[in-house]
């Protein structure tokens, strides 16, 4: 294991990421939106986002910056890593396939919008943001920079918790007692635990 193959899985791992994303991103712009709660607080949320797990990695594996912040690579912390990243983007995989017509990327209820409590949501009620920590986590592990390695998990930190109960309210919202049920029975990110 090197720097450059820890950078390249890095690299080819995201693009896999966004690239299993094209299909919904299409389907979601063709499906109308019956309610939604995405105002100026969640355009902000996903920009934070956005910069700490994409913007600032790529500009390190780009350009070194911020190269005051870099430590020594160690080998075996970036195998760790690709692990890791794997793990992010099967679970990623599972959530697309369990929500499939009722996927956004913001806080939206489509019309004709499912509760989805099978597939990997039957364990958890966020998978997707499970799959978000284990890739902010690995980009940690794979990029030896004080920065670009943790600017993924205070980026995504930043949206969880700003996002989630707001979430989970429009989830109230939408479907009433069935979420609530289905909350009294699920942790958010981890079976039985959180
Ligand atoms: C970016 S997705 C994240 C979904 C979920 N929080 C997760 O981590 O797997 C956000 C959208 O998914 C939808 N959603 C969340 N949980 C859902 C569920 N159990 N069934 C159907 N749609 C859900 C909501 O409409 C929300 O706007």
């Amino acid at each position: 294991m090197t720097p450059t193959i820890a950078k390249t899985a890095f690299v080819l791992l995201a693009v896999g990421w966004w690239v299993m994303r094209i299909p919904h991103v299409r389907r979601s712009r063709r499906t109308p939106v019956a309610r939604s709660a995405r105002g100026w607080r969640e355009i902000t949320l996903l920009t934070i986002s956005t910069t700490g797990l994409g913007i600032i990695p790529f500009l390190y594996i780009a350009t070194g910056f911020p190269k005051v912040a870099a430590y020594p690579f160690q080998p075996v912390q970036a195998s760790i890593g690709i692990a890791v990243a794997i793990a992010a983007l099967v679970m990623f995989r599972l959530t697309h396939k369990a929500l499939g017509r009722n996927w956004s990327v913001s806080l939206e209820v489509r019309e004709n919008h499912k509760l989805v409590t099978d597939g990997i949501y039957r364990y958890v009620r966020h998978p997707m943001y499970t799959a978000f920590w284990l890739w902010a986590v690995a980009q940690a592990l794979l990029l030896p920079n004080f920065v670009a390695g943790f600017s993924g998990i205070v980026g995504f930190g930043t949206l969880y918790l700003f996002r989630v109960a707001q979430e989970e309210r429009l989830m109230i919202e939408a479907f009433g007692e069935p979420y609530r049920t289905y909350m009294a029975r699920t942790s958010r990110l981890i079976p039985w635990l959180i």
